[in-house]
């Protein structure tokens, strides 16, 4: 198989779908790679590098999406990849589609057979494919979280760590998953008061288990929420439906019971968003906007900004996945693994993954009609 890695476009995505182990493997199995010329550059992996594992390097974009019967990105494509698609190509990326109509018409229109990293399910109903980036996510969330609560970044002056004397910050995370969990890791490192709000008993008892007294769990509900909300210095949103828009937890009155500077980081943004008042996503170059006082933080490609761990860690998780596409074809692979089919969201024309057809209000076809 003929498999292209472009270049990201998203501002600072500095991420790439293939490290050169990654390459090395694929080319291995006899497929051939084409990188676009200097794609792995923000990761730390020169063009040399993945030339030394047999890839080809390719200045041109549209000519590599033109060759690729596959496409492996990282981001969602954005408005200047929409035309470089062509029927019946495989495209295995981030895909978000629930809150994202425009994209997903590109889709349908070229009939792409759009494989979503996030909705992809392992052993144990787990989504291994957006838990890497989710581990990213959630640790970073504290860390921007703590930055943005800085005075000069507009933030309160809270040190969440606080110090002898004086009480630490309050985190609340709204979503105690894989983002929620490595969010209250670091937060508990960091000496914070922590609380996770989760609507799972079970997932509550875990964490509870794992983090004993360090932490507080809490039901999640409109009361509880609400209660939270006015006590955080740092508020977390990381709630999935998988594939789904994201609900709305927090609303605009909630928001405003909080204390000036205090900080909201919507991990959840990608999906739409669990804060009524981070009604758009926010880029690394501009990442923050000020509402009722209170710094929201919404960028959608939080791993981006950690390029190097990132990658790797996204590779480690892709690789096993773009093997079988790419050894047996998409539709064998999918057959064989009804986890990897869970990923197909669109397909010639199709959208094959309820939560997004619901999402948009377009109409949902069975995928095992298709396949
Ligand atoms: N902004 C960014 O750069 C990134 C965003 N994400 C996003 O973060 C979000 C969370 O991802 P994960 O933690 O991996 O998902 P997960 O599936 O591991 O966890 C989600 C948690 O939300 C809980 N939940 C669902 N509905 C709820 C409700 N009504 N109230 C309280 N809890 C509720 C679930 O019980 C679950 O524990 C996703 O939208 C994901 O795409 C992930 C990585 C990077
Ligand atoms: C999960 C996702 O969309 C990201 O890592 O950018």
């Amino acid at each position: 198989m003929i498999i292209g890695v472009p270049k990201e476009i998203k501002n600072n995505e500095a991420r790439v779908g293939l490290t050169p182990a990654g390459a090395e493997a694929l080319c291995k199995s006899g497929h051939t790679v084409l990188m676009e010329k200097n794609a792995g550059l923000g990761s730390g992996f020169s063009d040399a590098a993945y030339e030394a594992t047999g890839a080809k390097i390719i200045s041109d974009k549209k000519a590599l999406f033109d060759r690729a019967e596959m496409i492996i990105k990282v981001k969602e494509p954005v408005e200047p990849e929409y035309n470089l698609f062509h029927e019946g190509q495989v495209l295995f990326t981030y895909l978000h589609l629930a809150p994202e109509p425009e994209l997903t018409q590109a889709l349908l229109k070229d009939k792409v057979i759009g494989i979503a990293y996030e909705t992809i399910v392992g052993r144990n109903n787990t989504l291994p494919l957006l838990s890497p980036m989710s581990e990213v996510a959630g640790r970073m969330a504290v860390q921007v979280g703590a930055q943005y609560l800085e005075k000069q970044n507009g933030g309160k002056g809270v040190l969440l760590s606080g110090v002898s004397g004086v009480p630490s910050g309050q985190v609340v995370i709204i979503g105690g998953g894989n983002v929620g969990t490595n969010a209250a890791k670091i937060a508990v490192g960091m000496g914070a008061r922590v609380t996770v709000i989760d609507m799972s008993g079970d997932r509550l008892r875990y964490l509870d288990d794992i983090f004993g007294s360090s932490i507080v769990t809490v039901m999640s509900n409109s009361y509880n929420i609400a209660e939270w909300v006015k006590k955080a210095d740092l508020l977390i949103g990381s709630v999935l439906v998988p594939g789904a828009k994201t609900p709305k937890l927090v609303s605009e009155d909630m928001i405003k019971t909080m204390e000036a500077g205090s900080v909201v980081v919507d991990v959840a943004i990608d999906q739409g968003g669990s804060i009524v008042t981070c009604d758009h996503c926010t880029t690394h170059d501009n990442p923050t906007f000020i509402k009722h006082g209170v710094v929201h933080y919404s960028v959608a490609n939080m791993p981006g900004a950690v390029a190097r761990t990132s990658t790797l860690a996204l590779t480690n998780a892709t690789l096993p996945y773009a093997l079988q596409l790419a050894n047996k074809g998409y539709r064998q692979a999918c057959l064989d693994d009804p986890g990897l089919a869970k990923g197909i969201n669109v397909i010639n024309g199709n959208i094959t993954f309820k939560g997004v057809a619901d999402g948009l209000g377009l109409p949902y076809v069975e995928l095992s009609t298709i396949l």
